[in-house]
């Protein structure tokens, strides 16, 4: 008897734990008007287009655009402690550790204004998007996936001319095995879960962004 007493007020101290957090919690939201955070992962293999088409979406609705890739390249240029490692990585063609990524995305997140983020070029593995949800907490709520044929991914690698290291022939071929291996399964994981949204990236600049903006459209008033 003594023992179930004593349960009984654990259970009713738990109980209002529980209802005073939800009403702080929904009192927050009433007071302080911040919209939640809008996430859009985009991905495609390597030339596919995601940081052309990035562009026309920050222009047209005021995404902030976080580049994986620009901010590992970031990293190397500004001599950082991980600068070697991440150099032969990329020149590799490998992925950098979802630790190293992640912190970085995590750091621009946190210091912008907006809330409407665009996350181009991860993940780019399954270990990547797992590390993700781990440290931000969250998942994006949509996935742009631009579909390129190899062969025209690989020409528009080679004429990129922005002095990368990695756009070469070696390299490329080494990124579309990984992209196959590695980056497929994510793609699908996002499709199976109802979040991907398959884009055709074939055609001119502006034909793709035509078939972008309907799926932003879709999200409207998230994205206000
Ligand atoms: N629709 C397109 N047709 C032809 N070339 C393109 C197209 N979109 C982008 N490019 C060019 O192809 C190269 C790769 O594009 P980029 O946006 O950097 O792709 P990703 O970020 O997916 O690697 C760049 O030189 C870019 O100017
Ligand atoms: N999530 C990521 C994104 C990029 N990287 C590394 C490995 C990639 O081959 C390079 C270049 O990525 P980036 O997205 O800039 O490349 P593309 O725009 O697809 O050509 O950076 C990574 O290790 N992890
Ligand atoms: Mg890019």
């Amino acid at each position: 008897l003594k023992t179930s007493a004593v349960n009984q007020g654990a259970h009713r101290r738990e109980l209002f734990e529980v209802f005073s957090t939800e009403v702080m919690e929904l009192a927050k939201d009433k007071s302080s008007k911040v919209k939640p955070p809008f996430i859009a992962f985009v991905l495609g293999g390597p030339g596919s287009g995601k940081g052309t088409q990035c562009t026309k979406i920050v222009e047209t609705f005021g995404f902030k655009h976080l580049s994986a890739g620009d901010l590992l390249r970031r990293e190397i240029s500004s001599n950082s402690k991980h600068g070697t490692m991440i150099l032969n990585t990329i020149r590799e063609g490998k992925i950098v550790p979802s630790a190293v990524t992640v912190k970085l995305i995590q750091k621009e997140i946190e210091s912008n204004e907006g809330h409407k983020f665009l996350i181009d070029g991860f993940p780019r593995t399954e270990e990547n998007r797992v590390a993700f949800e781990k440290i931000i907490g969250t998942e994006p709520n949509i996935v742009l996936f631009f579909d390129c044929p190899e062969d025209e991914m690989v020409r528009r690698v080679l004429s990129r001319n922005q002095g990368r290291v990695d756009d070469n022939v070696e390299t490329v071929k080494k990124r579309l095995k990984v992209f196959a291996g590695l980056n497929l399964p994510v793609i699908k994981y996002y499709s199976e879960r109802g979040k991907l949204h398959k884009i055709d990236g074939v055609g001119t600049t502006d034909e793709i962004f035509e078939r972008v903006r309907p799926v932003f459209a879709l999200y409207e008033e998230a994205i206000k």
